[in-house]
């Protein structure tokens, strides 16, 4: 699947209502693992293909500033409306700029932000953004996310099954990936792994990783 594609395919499930990605509530891996990168409140947290995720909420919630990005202006209204807020809307090149209180979204192809648009960050979370791209697309967003953001400390989920017993997305996101894809730039722990409940779907045994990347260290 190409880019164009892909950003077809989600605007669809968006347009379709098809959201069973979406979580009521901030996902216990956040809740439970976010301090080991032990940033400071008040620290600039990307939150790439946010969709309208309440992991964005609570990390509000805990005085980080949050910047996500998301292709669906769908899942942005609705993140906001449900907030009871009314964002500001700024058109910023290709993209829109939601943003009221401490969380602002880009509106948009995450391939369009630059790193003049976001600004530092000094966090990354990532749930369910790697894991919704096909191996082609997921190489070149890591590629992107880190010439975005530099290597900053990062909190990823993945998930890990075996492929062929579901086409995806989600795709399966081995250790193997992981580390061959972010391995240069940052040290990596898996902090937990737990087999999902009931299975993938249903249909097939999974399990959910969550790392920790710390920046490695340069001498100079
Ligand atoms: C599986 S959902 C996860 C959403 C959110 N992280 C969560 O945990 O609920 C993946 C999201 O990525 C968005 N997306 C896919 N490709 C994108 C792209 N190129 N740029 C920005 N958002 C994208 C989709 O619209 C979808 O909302």
């Amino acid at each position: 699947m190409d880019a164009a594609s892909n950003a077809v395919f989600w605007q669809e499930k968006w347009e379709r209502g098809e959201t069973g990605f979406h979580e009521a509530h901030a996902n216990p891996l956040l809740t439970r693992h976010f301090g080991a990168l032990n940033l400071p409140v008040g620290a600039r947290i990307f939150v790439p293909l946010c969709g309208m995720s309440q992991d964005m909420v609570w990390l509000a919630g805990r005085g980080y500033r949050v910047i996500g990005c998301e292709l669906s202006e769908i899942a942005v209204e609705r993140f906001f409306s449900d907030l009871g807020v009314t964002p500001d809307v700024v058109q910023v090149g290709t993209l829109r700029r939601f943003s009221a209180s401490d969380i602002c979204i880009f509106t948009g192809n995450i391939f369009d932000l630059t790193p003049d648009l976001l600004g530092p960050v000094e966090g990354i979370y990532d749930r369910a953004a790697l894991i919704a791209l096909p191996e082609d697309l997921r190489r070149a967003y890591v590629a992107h996310l880190l010439a975005l953001t530099g290597p900053v400390p990062e909190l990823l989920v993945t998930l890990t099954y075996d492929q062929s017993c579901l086409k995806g997305p989600p795709f399966s996101v081995d250790e193997d990936f992981v580390r061959a894809a972010y391995g240069k730039v940052y040290e990596i722990r898996c902090l937990q792994m737990r087999d999902v409940a009931g299975g993938l779907k249903g249909r097939c045994p999974a399990s959910e990783s969550v790392w920790q990347f710390s920046p490695v260290e340069v001498d100079n």
